[in-house]
């Protein structure tokens, strides 16, 4: 019993020894990164000129969410700066979260508070108020007066407004921008098609090199977690719980981000249920949750009716499960049903169109082009990525439809 005897609150947690291991943000230490040493030593490949103060060649990285790519992008820039100060180079990186700060301005301004020492370079950068182009003045004082070299991580680059921003950084040096200090920058997009949509000389100067980052399979998920496995208590965790984990993160796409996702909510169930060991059956539940999460962590911040599109295709998927694809035309009759109950004027069948493909991009759906012979043409249909139960789920609650 504590000193002050009050039981009401527990002060020693029966299931969790170090339970940051298993947050989003943390960045495991090296023998903690499984199944990557191939990219790894390619990435450091494509930097190692910023070791010695040249340019590293700029690149970009795909691959589905949780596959890695932050994280080997951080940690080989992060061991590049520190093996540049070996050599007696002056090197950072900056990282930006493009989904956060989706605009030119908003990017730069990350980029020059980050690398800013403001007791040496004497430059002041606020959170805002100064236009674009003062920040990038700012910024390339920043750079030239502190560093030889920096990389810039650009992370979920394809939620930038424009390709500005790409410009500018990959061609300060040839602009005349820079003076001495060299830039690198890590692109990094969960769109395989993202670089169709670029410009023609921001693609030949951004994706000098290109890497595909492969999702897991359930082996390489297990040994994710299990290099984790330390953020429980001794004899917590079931020997099923992680192999049952790996098993469903490997059938959706090997997503690490979910498979940790899972083990953390399986923690966490255990606590409330007030267990003393996480289960097997506590994985199940706590894959829903991880689910949901991610659902409604997509469809954040999305318009009304771009959700009522998504729940028709819903609505139809829950009633017709054996079909694996649905029409526009289908859906669009569903979506006019639920504009008329929510008393919304619907969107025309063109703008319908384009809400589907924009949540084909999210990978919230598939579309398939089909050719339905000379007398009908060819047609698309859509098919929910998602479970349409978490689908229906996360909108209900999340009140609009
Ligand atoms: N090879 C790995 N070894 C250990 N942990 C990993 C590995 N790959 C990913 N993780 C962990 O999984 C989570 C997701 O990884 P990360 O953020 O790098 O994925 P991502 O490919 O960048 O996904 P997104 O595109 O959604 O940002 C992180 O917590 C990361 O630490």
């Amino acid at each position: 019993m504590s000193s002050s005897g009050d039981d009401l609150f527990t002060r020693d947690d029966p299931i969790f020894e170090n339970k940051e291991l298993l947050e989003i943000n943390h960045l495991p230490a090296e023998g903690r990164i499984v199944g990557r040493d191939d990219e790894i030593s390619e990435l450091a490949n494509a930097v190692n000129p910023a070791i010695f103060g040249q340019s590293p060649s700029n690149l970009l990285i795909y691959g589905k969410t949780g596959t890695g790519k932050s994280l080997c992008a951080k940690y080989i820039s992060e061991r590049a700066v520190r093996v540049a100060g070996d050599e007696e180079i002056t090197a950072a990186f900056a990282y930006v979260d493009c989904a956060q700060d989706n605009t030119e301005t908003q990017a730069v301004q990350t980029i020059a508070h980050t690398l800013n020492e403001p007791s040496v370079t004497d430059v002041r950068i606020p959170d805002k108020g100064l236009s674009t182009s003062t920040y990038y003045k700012r910024l390339w004082t920043v750079l030239d007066s502190q560093y030889d070299v920096v990389l810039v991580i650009l992370d979920e680059v394809d939620k930038l407004d424009d390709d500005d921003i790409l410009m500018q950084l990959s061609r300060a040096g040839e602009a005349g921008k820079l003076e001495s200090c060299k830039i690198g920058v890590i692109g990094i997009s969960n769109k395989i098609k993202y670089k169709d949509r670029l410009d023609e000389r921001v693609k030949s100067s951004l994706c000098e090199r290109e890497f595909v980052f492969p999702p897991y399979d359930a082996n390489q998920l297990r040994d994710i977690m299990q290099a984790r496995s330390d953020a429980f208590k001794d004899g917590v965790l079931e020997p099923s719980v992680i192999p049952r984990a790996a098993a469903l993160a490997a059938r959706e796409h090997g997503d690490a981000r979910k498979a940790i996702d899972i083990l953390r909510y399986a923690g966490e169930i255990a606590q409330s249920k007030g267990s003393e060991t996480v289960r097997e059956d506590f994985v199940v539940q706590a894959r829903e949750r991880a689910e949901t999460d991610r659902f409604r962590e997509l469809i954040r911040g999305s318009t009304p009716h771009s959700r009522y599109v998504l729940q028709a295709l819903a609505v139809l998927s829950l009633n017709a499960a054996e079909e694996d694809g649905f029409r526009t035309t289908k859906i669009y009759d569903v979506y006019e049903e639920i504009c008329r109950q929510e008393s919304s004027d619907p969107l025309s069948l063109r703008r319908v169109r384009d809400l589907l493909k924009e949540h084909a991009f999210l990978d919230i759906l598939e579309q398939t082009r089909r050719s339905g012979g000379s007398a009908e043409g060819s047609y698309t249909e859509h098919q929910l990525l998602e479970d349409p139960e978490v689908v229906r789920t996360v909108l209900v609650e999340t009140g609009d439809p």
